[in-house]
């Protein structure tokens, strides 16, 4: 214990001395102050490298080292959240990266495969102080002892299970069991599937993955950026530290119905309309609706030009919208082409009739008359108010509103009625995915996109002269008695002509030092380098949609239970979601230890799914507690007093308790439960958080108070009971469902 407590003393004068030298050379770039360009740009990439560092030095002060292995041949490393390497000409190894290669053995190495190591280590910290070592021998020849021995090998284990929760999910990084490992770090190309009943690990191993893919790949991944994908806010909250913990900030966390910039979804659709929304017909009907946008006259349009009028029949219009169409560009991108068409037809119409030679028919007119016939029609507002009646431009949010406002001419009268809204209603989660497909459909009118980066250039640059201008200005006043042309006042000139304005606007360009997870928020087409996706079986097959299109690579990890599926446009089956984008092409990996749920909690959870599934295998828990949970049936007045009673009875003296309840309870059950935490984005930190089944997903809390469960679908059921890792109770008015009442 000494001996380990002095190599960790030792570690944290080095990071003490490292983040001291972190912070100078931060400053010292900081107070560089306005320096030249080049200069500029280096300073701020130095200050962006070192404040990376500090805040993963920062992250993982207090539980830096956690483990140490010695091998047979007599070597010994100690393994921590990150690697630290000594000041000396061969940076020789102090500390070594959990994801490092040198560290696999901690977590895989048995008795039966030892992978030459002699002896397994645990170091249990508080802050800085050593509290406790966990010894494992594996090489059952050794008998050297060190009185720390721990003969099931599995005590640091069962310590953090058993720990009291915090309301915010922790890594794991200290005791990753092997079938973990081998998903955390599996290839990163590909698709991988890692499926799994409640609390085997999913959530926690998709995030180490996702740490250790950006230790292994992190030029590609810094660059790209990895995604990871929850199902609300809530969950993203729950999971936010985990890689932060491990020093890792470029990861973009986020709902899909937060990958459309600029559009917040503040609305809920019912589970019906969120259905049909998210069924992959709906693609084939937003199709449809930008092609009925490209309209025809009816029977035709007239426009005034030059004090005659021109018809534009519908045949003539058909064919400029064929024409338009064969190029296959989307809506907007093509409409240059159909203006093309359009003042070329009606072109041919005012020359027909201004030029045509009355005796013989031959046209009269050469091509600079036609150049000139065409500029006029191009600067006649009403040719324009009919193309933009026959093209319109049109946003992906003008676009969808439209379409969900009368979706009648697309879908099924039903379907049509489930999704109907009025134009100005805020958008759902289930809206993102169309909005999505709409912008794919609608694509960008090239020309505008191009003016507005001239224009941006316009202003960056005419910026930049300001700058100049005034930097000019500023030190003129030493000149100002200097002739024109003398050699001194060039000089101040020639200073400024080192770098003229529109250098000066690139540079600003280079200039962006968002990182790339903030520079992807903002993107929608960002392609990310890897997307790791939670509770992956609720996606729609529309979220996929978008999904693959941010991840051009399909490299992805996707973590999901089956039968914890609650959204009925959720997956049916991974096949049936991964065919189209990668055939068969896919791994599939499964979990089947239980790291949450005691046993006796898991065997009532379980016999809820095999009332309906007599196949149903749960995944094994790894402990049992001892404490069997209980269910008890209260009148229906009495609801809201016994809701009161047994959060008194389960609330933790250290830890959360959630109450699950259905949403409709809420407001009455808050009013008796002081201090309570409730709403669309509860504080899960609170001691005790109400929630609805929806929102306990992925979610864990110490103890658990399920209230009627009878008014749950299964699989809603099945999530509820699974949240707890100590204790549940159960209170009920009405009959219980299906499995419980057996039990
Ligand atoms: N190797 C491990 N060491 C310590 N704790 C672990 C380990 N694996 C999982 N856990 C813990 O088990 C709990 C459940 O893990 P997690 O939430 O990742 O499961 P899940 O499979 O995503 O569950 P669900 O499907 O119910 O959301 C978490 O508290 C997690 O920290």
């Amino acid at each position: 214990m000494r001996r380990e407590q002095e190599f960790i003393d030792d570690l944290y004068v080095r990071v003490d001395r490292l983040r001291g030298a972190t912070e100078t050379a931060v400053e010292d770039a900081l107070a560089q102050g306005s320096t030249p360009m080049q200069a500029r740009l280096e300073r701020d990439i130095t200050v962006a490298e070192r404040s990376g560092l500090l805040a993963a030095l920062n992250a993982v002060d207090g539980s830096l080292c956690f483990g140490r292995i010695d091998t047979s041949s007599g070597t010994a490393h100690h393994i921590g959240r990150l690697g630290l390497r000594a000041d000396d000409a061969e940076r020789t190894p102090v500390l070594v990266d959990w994801r490092a290669p040198v560290a696999r053995p901690f977590y895989l190495a048995t008795g039966h495969t030892p992978m030459g190591l002699r002896r397994r280590r645990h170091i249990g910290t508080d802050g800085r102080r050593v509290t406790e070592l966990h010894d494992e021998i594996l090489d059952l020849a050794d008998t050297e002892r060190t009185g720390h021995e721990d003969p099931t090998g599995d005590a640091v284990l069962l310590s953090a299970l058993n720990s009291a929760r915090t309301g915010r999910m922790s890594d794991i990084v200290q005791t990753i069991q092997a079938d973990q490992d081998r998903i955390i770090r599996a290839p990163h190309r590909g698709v991988l599937v890692v499926e799994g009943g409640p609390g085997t690990g999913k959530t926690a191993v998709a995030l180490h993955r996702a740490a250790y893919l950006l230790y292994e790949h992190r030029e590609l991944l810094a660059r790209r950026a990895v995604l990871i994908v929850g199902p609300n806010p809530a969950f993203l909250g729950y999971i936010g530290e985990v890689l932060p913990a491990l020093g890792e900030t470029g990861v973009l966390l986020a709902t899909v119905g937060e990958l459309f910039p600029g559009v917040r979804a503040t609305a809920v659709d019912g589970p019906r309309a969120a259905a049909v929304k998210g069924g992959l017909a709906m693609a084939e009907a937003l199709a449809r609706a930008v092609a009925d946008r490209q309209a025809l006259p009816d029977p035709v349009l007239t426009i005034a030009h030059d004090r005659e009028v021109l018809l534009l029949d519908d045949g003539l219009v058909r064919v400029a919208r064929e024409r338009t169409r064969a190029a296959k560009l989307p809506h907007n991108a093509a409409r240059e082409h159909f203006e093309g068409y359009i003042l070329n037809t009606l072109t041919d119409m005012v020359a027909e009739r201004i030029g045509t030679d009355p005796f013989d028919g031959t046209n009269l007119l050469d091509p600079s008359d036609l150049t000139q016939i065409r500029d006029e029609l191009a600067d006649n507002p009403e040719v324009w108010s009919a193309i933009d009646r026959l093209w319109p431009v049109l946003t992906p949010q003008r676009l969808v509103a439209d379409f969900l406002a009368a979706p009648e001419d697309h879908l099924s009268a039903e379907d049509a009625d489930a999704v109907r809204r009025p134009v100005t209603r805020a958008w759902t989660p289930a809206d993102v995915p169309l909005l999505d497909e709409a912008a794919e459909l609608l694509g960008e009118d090239d020309r505008v996109v191009r003016a507005r980066a001239e224009r941006e250039r316009a202003a960056q640059v005419s910026y930049a002269q300001g700058v100049l201008d005034m930097s000019y200005a500023s030190r003129t006043y030493e000149f100002e008695d200097k002739e024109e042309g003398d050699p001194e006042s060039s000089e101040v000139l020639s200073a400024h002509d080192i770098i003229d304005a529109e250098r000066f606007a690139e540079r600003q360009e280079e200039d962006d030092h968002r990182s790339a997870a903030e520079r992807a928020a903002a993107d929608r087409t960002w392609a990310f380098g890897h997307i790791v996706v939670d509770e992956a079986q609720e996606l729609s097959p529309m979220a996929w949609r978008l999904l693959m299109r941010r991840s051009p690579t399909r490299a992805m990890t996707l973590v999901g239970d089956p039968a914890q599926t609650a959204e009925e446009g959720g997956v049916g089956s991974w096949s049936d979601i991964l065919e189209p984008y990668v055939g068969d092409r896919w791994e599939h990996t499964r979990l089947g230890v239980n790291y949450r749920t005691p046993a006796e909690i898991m065997d009532l959870a379980a016999a809820v799914v095999r009332a309906q599934d007599p196949a149903f295998e749960p995944p094994e828990s790894v402990r049992s507690t001892g404490e069997r949970p209980w269910i008890r049936r209260v009148a229906s007045g009495e609801l809201s007093g016994a809701v009161g009673k047994a959060v008194a009875e389960l609330t933790p003296s250290e830890g959360r308790l959630a109450v699950i309840a259905p949403r409709g309870l809420h407001r009455s059950l808050a009013a008796r439960l002081p201090g309570v935490t409730a709403g669309a984005e509860p504080d899960l930190t609170h001691t005790v958080v109400l929630l609805d089944p929806r929102q306990a997903k992925g979610l864990e809390f110490d103890a658990v108070l399920v209230v009627e469960p009878g008014h749950y679908g299964t699989s809603d059921l099945y999530v509820a009971l699974t949240r707890a890792t100590q204790r549940l109770g159960i209170l009920h008015t009405g009959d219980l469902p299906a499995g419980l009442s057996t039990t």
